[in-house]
């Protein structure tokens, strides 16, 4: 079976400036994978390489062992960017928002269904979002917005779900829903890779922790286990300094 991403050898410019140096991540079907980090260490440009949307200037990148380019079964993979861009000049609702995740599932052929809006549904109550489906989403909240693009990226049902800090400015209850919903998908075989500074509730489905610092990897292994100061809820989760046992170093 091909592996859901593989990123090999990664690197990736900006105006010349390394932002991400010669990043290995292979990232296995089932796993759920949290990217960690300080600001600003390469995370998101990490997450965006893996999945084609930054071009690298070395290494290559694999979805579903096929390179971006030739890649075409996109609704195997939902992806919640970081930052807003929905509610721009364009009044949409948020069940529209939402539906627009099917449209990888959707062709001339086959319009929108029954299926399409029973998902539609589904990814809205599994956000907590049911109740605000007919408002315009530019009066929602940041959090409720990033609750909005989670919902799009499951109404789309894929394998794989990668999402960079879904749950940052999202409420505590928010984001224990979330972690119901990722438990439930992981539970079905389903693969993901978040961004977080904080794991929060999602801390207990996480399978692999990858720290960055300065564009490489400088561990890789278990999530660390919060212990004394660590484990007071708000503390930023990011261990860099790992006992050896939960973390090997990559070479
Ligand atoms: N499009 C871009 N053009 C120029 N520089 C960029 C661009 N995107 C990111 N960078 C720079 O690349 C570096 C890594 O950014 P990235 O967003 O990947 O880090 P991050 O770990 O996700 O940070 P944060 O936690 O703040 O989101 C930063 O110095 C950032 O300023």
């Amino acid at each position: 079976m091909s592996l859901p991403f593989c990123l090999t050898g990664g690197e990736v410019r900006f105006e010349r400036r390394l932002v991400l140096r010669g990043v290995d991540l292979a990232v296995r079907p089932g796993e759920v994978v949290a990217v960690m980090g300080a600001n600003g260490s390469g995370k998101s440009t990490l997450v965006r390489a893996l999945l084609g949307l930054v071009p690298l200037s070395a290494g290559r990148t694999e979805l579903y062992g096929m390179p971006p380019a030739k890649f075409r079964d996109w609704k195997r993979i939902g992806y919640v960017p970081q930052r807003l861009s929905i509610g721009g000049g364009v009044p949409a609702t948020v069940r529209e928002i939402v539906a627009s995740g099917r449209i990888a599932r959707q062709s001339r052929f086959r319009p929108s269904s029954a299926a399409d809006r029973l998902a539609v549904d589904h990814a809205l109550r599994a956000v907590g979002m049911a109740d605000r489906a007919r408002d315009p989403a530019q009066e929602l909240s940041g959090g409720q917005q990033q609750r909005v693009l989670i919902a799009r990226a499951l109404a789309g049902e894929p394998d794989s779900l990668v999402m960079d800090e879904p749950t940052a400015g999202v409420d505590a209850q928010s984001q224990e829903t979330l972690a119901g919903t990722l438990r439930d998908l992981v539970g079905q075989g389903r693969t993901v890779v978040l961004v977080a500074h904080e794991l929060g509730p999602l801390e207990p489905l996480i399978t692999r922790s990858v720290v960055m610092e300065a564009g490489r990897i400088v561990h890789e292994g278990v999530p660390p286990v919060p212990q004394g100061e660590c484990a007071r809820p708000g503390h930023d989760h990011v261990h860099p300094h790992a006992p050896a046992e939960e973390s090997h170093l990559l070479s």
